[in-house]
């Protein structure tokens, strides 16, 4: 049958059996039944037979002992006959007669039915004298055997000397005129008892057979009861006729009725019921047997069935693994082999099976074979170890995943072994690896490689007590080539300058390019003493620097690249990979502001101003929590030196540095970003102090400005926050002073204008601090919204001193006059500069002239 067609039929043999067994049961009953009918029936046959023949055998020994004795009574007669009615010695002839019949009890003559001679005549005397023709009991029968002139067997009856006996009596008749004349009768008398015991009757009983003897009477029925050894006898008896001197007995022979035949017959019964069982039960066993049989050969199609499909399906699960498939031993040896691709194979196929890796493999991929099968011997399985195959002058990568198949202890372990061709995956991985890890320009490792080859650096020196050093290289007019010469000829210095690089350094250094033109070198494993390796790390860099000073040849011209290049040296443990990298990326910005082509050491001056800064930035995070803030307030007065408002100033009380700048940690805060919440919580306590001047009437028209970092400006809801503060403190808005730097307007003035028309909307008066330091223009100062021009302390500093720091306050004021802006100076620190601003019309002050940044209550003395 087909593989894939062969289905089971499995038939229900089930129905039938119990129907089967009972017929079994009926038809074997029934034959039992029949041959134990007809054993029976010949038994019945046999033993009737039997009977008959015992009971012809009794009858007839009776018939002839009764005959033969009652015989005597014929010579008797004759001697009466002879002695015409007289016998003379009587006594002496009738001893020698019964010497011929032993059995005879006595022998009687009767004349005249009377008893007149008997023999012997001891014990019977009392017989002389009896009358039979009168006797009651006797005279029928001897009146019977007068009448009919026959002999004639009376009784059994009871003898007058006693006992019971049988009398066979013949009537004698005398000739007398030629006339018979009754004479008397001649007797022989038996007893019944010695004629039984002659005829052995008992014996029957051995025979266990019974019998019953009985006398009939003239018409044939049982009169009286002779003899019989039981009570009752069955009806089936054999009855013979035994025929007597003119009369007849019949002798009744029957089977004693037996307990044990009936529980013999139902004993059979028993057995032909015990054999149809036996029957039934053999037929069950029959049929269940062949029943089991044709379950089994159904289970046994059914699984083979199953066998078949799972093969099919191995063998197309095998086909569909693209992988070559072997079962080995542990010693190497192929036992078993599977590939559907036999391009990939190093023999025919069939040259597989027996020989070992040893036949076909190289060494290196032979080792790591056997090291699979050892690791999946120890722990049941290996997977992912890796060799490459030269096929047909390609190099193939493959990987081993064995598990150990589960052995009896006698036999050596066996493995399956897939060998999968992964040289694919393996392209792809490195061209991923490459993309992840190289810089697609140049071939050089980029930043991330650069990171992880610092820290296994970083991990060398710890081991190994070495130092590295990372050089930071940046292309000095590489923006101008760029610009000039376009991004082509950009990209191919930089594949040029990778070269150089590459070229400059040992093997176990990386060059890497991390960004535009920034290139880093990171040498590692150099001497532990510090100045020999800062020696080494210069030596390298001047290589550089040397070599890309050399005239680079592009599009047919030539030109020289200098470069700058900071240096930084490492050990384990001293910094992060970051702040090595930036260590020496602040090296190169020195080398830069040196004036470029210029190698630089990293400065730990500057490393301790970075360090310091990290430590602001993680204690302004508590620094609002554990409430560390508070306003300072310094005066603003106009012409007149009256008080007309002040600025807010934050400080900044540490714990442990104490009181912090804020130009220390402003530029901190607003580098991390944490400037935001510290602008909210001073605008916040900038209006609850308005909120508190407006309930003195001497100070409710004070006016408090506030510095707005950049940061802070630019929050998209910025103009809200204001707007809710001056809700919830009710404060004036006119007496809430923004204090906006010059850079803030050049970023995104639409953003920048929209914001301060909505707040000047509000009320709110706009301050340019710092004016005169960054790039102020005519322009944004007449579209935007501003009330004030605050003049830049450097300036006022100067004053009296320098010229051109007294013509920029003139011109400053002078603009902001134009603009119908109020200008205002800060960092006035003596009369000198007051008296020439006020000179100059400047319209208020502010400086340690008229009061230091103080505390509100301190601010308010000015005008109490
Ligand atoms: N030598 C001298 N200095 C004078 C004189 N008059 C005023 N000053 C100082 O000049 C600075 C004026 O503030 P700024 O220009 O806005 O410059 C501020 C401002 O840019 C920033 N700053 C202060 N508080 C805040 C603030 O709450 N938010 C923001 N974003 N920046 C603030 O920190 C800078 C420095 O603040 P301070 O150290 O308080 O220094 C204040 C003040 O104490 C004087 O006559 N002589």
């Amino acid at each position: 049958m087909d593989r894939q067609t062969k289905s089971i039929v499995i038939k229900d043999r089930s129905t039938g059996t119990p129907y089967s067994v009972i017929v079994v049961f009926i038809v074997t009953a029934i034959v039992s039944m029949l041959i134990i009918w007809q054993v029976e029936s010949r038994n019945q046959d046999s033993r009737r037979s039997d009977l008959a023949l015992h009971a012809h055998n009794h009858a007839s020994l009776l018939e002839t002992l009764l005959n033969q004795s009652l015989s005597a009574n014929y010579a008797l007669a004759s001697l009466v006959r002879a002695g015409d009615g007289e016998v003379q010695h009587f006594s002496a002839i009738a001893a020698k007669l019964h010497q011929h019949y032993p059995i005879v009890s006595h022998f009687t003559l009767s004349p005249n039915g009377i008893v007149s001679e008997v023999y012997p005549l001891e014990g019977n005397e009392v017989s002389l004298g009896f009358n039979q023709l009168e006797d009651s009991i006797q005279n029928a029968e001897a009146l019977l055997a007068k009448e009919s002139g026959l002999m004639t067997l009376a009784g059994p009856v009871a003898l007058v000397q006693g006992g019971t006996g049988v009398i066979g009596r013949l009537p004698v008749f005398m000739d007398h005129n030629q006339e018979e004349r009754f004479w008397g009768f001649t007797n022989v008398t038996l007893r019944l008892e010695e004629l039984l015991r002659i005829a052995n009757l008992d014996t029957l009983s051995n025979q266990n057979m019974a019998y019953a003897l009985w006398k009939l009477s003239k018409d044939g029925a049982p009169s009286q009861l002779i003899s019989s050894n039981s009570e009752r006898i069955r009806s089936d008896s054999v009855d013979v006729i035994i025929n007597v001197p003119n009369g007849a007995w019949l002798l009744k022979v029957a089977p004693i009725h037996l307990i044990f035949e009936s529980g013999a017959l139902a004993l059979k019964l028993l057995l032909g019921l015990f054999i149809s069982s036996l029957a039934a039960l053999q037929t069950w066993l029959i049929i269940s047997l062949r029943h089991d049989r044709a379950f089994l050969e159904d289970r046994v199609t059914e699984r083979t069935n199953e066998i078949y499909q799972a093969e099919s399906q191995l063998r197309a699960t095998l086909d569909a693994i693209p992988d070559l498939l072997f079962e080995v031993d542990i010693k190497g040896t192929i036992h078993l082999f599977h590939s559907p691709k036999k391009e990939l194979l190093l023999a025919k196929p069939e040259d597989f099976i027996g020989h070992t890796f040893d036949d076909f493999l190289p060494d290196e991929a032979r080792v790591i074979c056997y090291s699979a099968l050892n690791e999946a011997n120890e722990k049941g399985f290996s997977s992912g170890k890796c060799y490459s195959l030269e096929i047909d002058n390609q190099c193939h990568w493959f990987e081993l995943s064995v598990s150990k198949k589960a052995a009896s202890p006698d036999n050596l372990p066996r493995f399956i072994l897939i060998s999968r061709d992964i040289t694919e995956r393996k392209t792809n991985a490195s061209s991923i690896e490459r993309l992840a890890f190289y810089d697609p320009l140049t071939g050089l490792p980029n930043r991330r490689l650069l990171l992880d080859r610092l820290q296994q650096a970083l991990a060398w020196n710890e081991r190994h007590e070495t130092k590295g050093a990372l050089l930071f290289i940046d292309l000095d007019n590489f923006k101008v080539i760029n610009d000039s010469l376009g991004h082509a000829v950009g990209d191919l210095l930089l594949e040029k300058v990778a070269i150089r690089l590459n070229a400059a350094i040992r093997k176990v250094d990386t060059a890497a390019r991390i960004g535009g033109d920034e290139f880093v070198i990171l040498l590692s494993d150099l001497p532990e003493d510090t100045h020999l390796t800062a020696l080494h790390a210069e030596r390298v860099a001047s290589k550089i620097a040397q070599l890309l000073r050399n005239p680079f040849t592009l599009l047919d011209n030539e030109y020289v690249v200098t470069s700058s290049i900071g240096i930084t040296l490492f050990t384990s443990g001293q910094a992060s990979l970051d702040e090595v990298l930036q260590r020496a990326d602040l090296a190169m910005y020195q080398a830069k502001n040196a004036g470029k082509n210029t190698i630089c050491f990293f400065d730990p001056a500057l490393q301790e101003q970075i360090d310091h800064n990290l430590e602001l930035s993680r204690g302004l995070r508590l620094a609002l929590d554990y409430n560390q803030f508070f306003l300072e307030f310094q005066p603003q007065v106009n012409r007149e030196g009256a008080l007309v408002g002040a600025e807010a100033l934050i400080r900044w009380c540490h714990p442990e540095l104490g009181l912090i700048p804020p130009n220390r940690f402003i530029p901190v805060a607003e580098e991390t970003g944490l400037i935001i919440p510290i602008g909210d919580w001073v605008l916040k306590n900038a209006c609850k102090q308005l909120h508190i001047w407006k309930s003195h009437s001497k100070a409710k028209h004070l006016t408090l400005s506030i510095n707005v970092s950049s940061r802070q400006f630019s929050q998209s809801n910025f103009v809200e926050q204001i707007k809710a503060c001056l809700n919830q403190y009710e404060i004036d808005p006119k007496c809430l002073e923004l204090e906006l730097t010059e850079s803030m307007l050049v970023k995104d003035q639409n953003d920048v204008i929209t914001k301060m028309l909505e707040l000047s909307k509000l009320g709110i008066q706009i301050s340019l601090d710092d004016f005169g330091t960054g790039y102020s223009s005519l322009t944004y100062l007449k579209r935007m919204p501003i009330k004030q021009l605050k003049i830049d302390q450097s300036f006022v500093k100067d004053i009296n001193m320098d010229l051109d720091s007294a013509n920029l306050c003139d011109a400053i004021i002078s603009l902001g006059h134009s603009l119908s802006l109020e200008v205002i100076a800060e960092g006035v620190e003596t009369l000198d500069q007051f008296e020439y601003l006020a000179q100059r019309n400047c319209d208020l002050f502010q400086g340690y002239y008229f009061g230091k940044p103080s505390s509100a209550d301190q601010l308010l003395k000015l005008i109490f």
